[in-house]
């Protein structure tokens, strides 16, 4: 349903987004992660035919979006991080205004119209007036103004900004049931990593116009960390004197587990040892630790997840921001 490849877009001497090249399937939810300023909200606008694109190529539903934007209009739905409503009418009339401009029949018109505000939980609130609605309302009815136009795309910008947890929690599911329900694919960017981990399919780490790699968590890990995703922390104890067996030294402890299989990396603090490996050794690292005249205090087996990507790529700019 999104085709991508190579898409670059410029502005002056800064590349937003540079070579891009992804692909997502139908009824697909998928997960622009990013920090602010990685391009995001660059690729979504071009892929809506709403910027130029400087080279490579976007196909949305099978269609350029450079050279038909309106045929491609007709099958996106565009939430933006803001929805412009006509706050002087309710939320059913702004939502009958949009079928209007969208060509669907009066009567057609006001039973989807009921219909998506029931499914986005605003039907006990239709006949207010949208500018009595919270933030987290009109996010919702901002979804339902996508919705009537029964689009086979969603794309989303920040759709969760300034939800609280709940708001957040009840959006997050509503995407998941249109995409299981309807077929809907939907494209969502996002910096906040639980909420993508939460919904999507697949991820994408956005970051300075260029992906990093994509694909579901796990396989997310693998690409980002060489393949060694695993992490045990081992404590080892000094042995007592009177322990018949004498301890090798822990340069030769440090040797004998980097020759476990797998083994990518020993770091040696003076009893606390970190090992980074392709797959799990604590079994093997245990017992070489006792086989070696230490006792051990601690082990601790970790795998990297989206937590540990998150760390490494973003944590820097957002506490930066
Ligand atoms: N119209 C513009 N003119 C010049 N530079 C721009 C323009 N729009 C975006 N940029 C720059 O392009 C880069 C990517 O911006 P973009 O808005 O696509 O990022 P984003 O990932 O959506 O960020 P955010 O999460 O803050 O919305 C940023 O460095 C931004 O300053």
């Amino acid at each position: 349903m999104i085709a991508v490849k190579a898409l670059t877009k410029k502005y002056g001497d800064l590349t937003a987004v540079d070579g891009l090249t992804l692909s997502i399937g139908k009824g697909e939810i998928f997960g622009l992660l990013g920090p602010n300023g990685a391009g995001k909200s660059t690729t979504i606008l071009m892929l809506l035919g709403l910027t130029e694109i400087d080279s490579g190529s976007a196909k949305v539903c099978g269609i350029d979006p450079m050279r038909n934007p309106i045929e491609v209009k007709k099958r996106v739905g565009y939430l933006p991080e803001d929805v412009g409503f006509y706050n002087d009418l309710t939320g059913l009339q702004n939502l009958l205004f949009t079928a209007k401009l969208n060509n669907i029949p009066k009567d057609q018109a006001k039973q989807e119209a009921l219909r998506i505000l029931d499914e986005v939980g605003l039907l006990a609130e239709k006949d207010k007036m949208v500018g009595k609605y919270s933030k987290g309302m009109r996010q919702r009815l901002g979804l339902a103004d996508v919705l009537v136009k029964k689009p086979e795309v969603v794309i989303m910008d920040e759709p969760t900004q300034g939800l609280d947890p709940v708001g957040m929690k009840k959006f997050l599911q509503l995407i998941v049931r249109l995409s299981r329900t309807d077929g809907i694919t939907v494209l969502f960017s996002s910096h906040h990593l639980h909420q993508v981990q939460q919904v999507c399919d697949r991820v994408g780490i956005f970051v300075k116009g260029k992906l990093l790699a994509e694909g579901n968590i796990s396989s997310l890990a693998e690409q980002l960390f060489s393949k060694n995703t695993f992490t045990t922390e081992v404590g080892i104890v000094p042995p007592k004197k009177k322990r018949p067996q004498k301890p090798v030294s822990t340069a030769t402890l440090k040797l004998k587990m980097e020759e476990v299989l797998g083994v990518a990396r020993t770091v040696f603090k003076d009893c606390d040892i970190k090992v980074e490996s392709s797959r799990d050794v604590a079994p093997e690292l245990s017992s070489l630790v006792v086989n070696s005249g230490y006792g051990l205090s601690y082990l601790h087996k970790k795998k990297y997840g989206l937590d540990d990507i998150y760390d490494q790529y973003f944590q820097d700019e957002i506490n930066t921001k």
